[in-house]
């Protein structure tokens, strides 16, 4: 089997790292987010970015699908802890979810609400 070095992350570090994470929070041993999404195709939609996020990192997340939100929920299953492959994970599927174009961009965006 595979070595791995899960760092898990004092309270202290784990504070730190929540910071730059927002909407992020620890619940019950967990780091979790849930995204509001604007309904049924767009859950679908950021559920599959995740995974494909996931995969590339082979880490992956609990995932609990509503008709308009995607719940997220990391953990290291080694260590039943939050690790540092949390963290970046979160950071990784944090930037695939919230990406919109930047202002001054040729693309407009999204015409109606877009996930949250
Ligand atoms: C070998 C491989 O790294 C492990 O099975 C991975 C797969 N994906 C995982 N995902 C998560 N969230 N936690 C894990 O501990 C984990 N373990």
């Amino acid at each position: 089997m595979e070595k791995h070095n899960d760092v898990v992350l004092s309270q202290a570090d784990l504070e730190k790292e929540l910071k730059t994470l927002p909407g992020w929070e620890v619940r019950d041993g967990w780091l979790r987010r849930k995204y509001v999404t604007p309904g049924w195709p767009h859950t679908m939609l950021l559920a599959n970015a995740i995974a494909y996020v996931a995969e590339a990192a082979y880490h992956h997340p609990d995932l609990e699908l509503g008709y308009a939100q995607v719940v997220v929920k990391l953990q290291t299953h080694r260590v039943k802890a939050i690790s540092d492959s949390d963290i970046a994970l979160a950071k990784a599927i944090d930037r695939v979810a919230m990406w919109k174009p930047e202002d001054g961009s040729p693309l407009t965006g999204y015409p109606k609400t877009w996930v949250k």
